[in-house]
């Protein structure tokens, strides 16, 4: 499982290049932003954009959200610029798009090293590229900046020569293989984006099939969809109460001398526990996140 209970169920992109978007992150309910340089921004706007990212996280006011910053290919003529200006900014995490090797990984983990980045700047992985997906555990066990991969599915699907579907069969393997590495791993990961902006249902089928899945959370592009994905991938009250009562049962059977119990019916043994003090620490990390969203 992921390392920490940082919740990440709704990861919003910004373009860099918008600073209206980047001030209406500090009052928008995403638990994470992804301040982006790569495909939102357009080659002339790459420079502006970075200045406007390193300016919106020094001047904070983000409170607990997760501040990331989407960085250009370090094969492109802005990547290794990028890294530069990001690695002191106080940005949470770098992500880096079209990740295909652990050697990828580790040139920008150097690069980290080398312009002065703090221990707790993490790393973030795209995994949206038909090599990338094959070496997803290469990938995910790359280093140990390493704290989440994210799914890159438009380019993924693109790469493929898919079709975007309801039931994103196309995508499926991809996905699981991707959790798989990660969980493997100890490392948090989110889904991809749903690009049609006018299918509510849709994009609620798609948190649900997520969460199924075993995704902590969801990328998106526009803020009307936070709520609902913080929804489905968020513990609801019955079951951070159901996690509660798990927990409560097993301590008093452990107390008696015995390892399992039965409640409501139903077999509790130490992994229902496990899974029951992870709700708990979810809600947890969730009340403290949204009590301290103002800064
Ligand atoms: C898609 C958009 C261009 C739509 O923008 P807009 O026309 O401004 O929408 P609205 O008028 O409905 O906006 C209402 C208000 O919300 C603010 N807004 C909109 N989107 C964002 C956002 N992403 N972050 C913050 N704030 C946002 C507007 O400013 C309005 O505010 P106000 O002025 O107060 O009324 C736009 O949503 C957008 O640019 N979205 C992000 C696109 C993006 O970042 N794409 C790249 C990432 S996805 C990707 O790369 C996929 C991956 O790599 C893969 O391969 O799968
Ligand atoms: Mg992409």
């Amino acid at each position: 499982m992921a390392t920490t209970a940082r919740p990440r169920r709704s990861m919003l992109y910004m373009p860099g290049s918008n600073t209206r978007a980047l001030d209406k992150g500090r009052s928008l309910p995403a638990d994470g932003l992804i301040l982006d340089l790569e495909d939102a921004v357009a080659p002339d706007a790459k420079a502006a954009a970075r200045e406007n990212i390193v300016a919106a996280v020094a001047a904070g006011g983000y409170g607990r959200r997760e501040l990331v910053v989407r960085v250009n290919g370090l094969e492109t003529a802005w990547g290794r610029d990028d890294v530069a200006a990001l690695a002191t900014s106080g940005a949470d995490a770098i992500l880096l798009p079209k990740v295909e090797s652990a050697a990828m990984v580790q040139e920008l983990e150097r690069l980290l090293a080398a312009a002065g980045a703090p221990a707790d700047l993490s790393i973030m992985c795209m995994m949206e590229t038909p090599r990338g997906i094959l070496k997803a555990e290469e990938i995910a066990a790359a280093s140990t900046r390493l704290s989440c991969l994210v799914m890159g599915t438009s380019d993924l699907v693109k790469d493929l020569d898919a079709v975007h579907t309801p039931d994103r069969l196309p995508v499926l393997t991809a996905l699981s293989l991707c959790v798989l590495a990660a969980r493997a791993h100890g490392l948090a990961i989110v889904d991809g984006v749903h690009l049609d902006l006018s299918d509510d249902e849709g994009f609620a089928a798609h948190c649900r099939q997520g969460r199924a899945l075993g995704f902590d959370g969801k990328t998106l592009i526009h803020p009307k969809t936070i709520a609902k994905a913080n929804e489905v991938f968020g513990p609801s009250e019955a079951q951070i109460a159901e996690a509660r009562r798990i927990i409560e049962a097993h301590g008093a059977a452990v107390a008696a001398g015995k390892g399992v119990v039965v409640l409501d019916g139903k077999l509790v043994e130490n992994l229902h526990v496990e899974a029951a003090r992870r709700t708990v620490a979810q809600a947890e990390a969730i009340a403290a996140l949204e009590a301290g969203a103002a800064g």
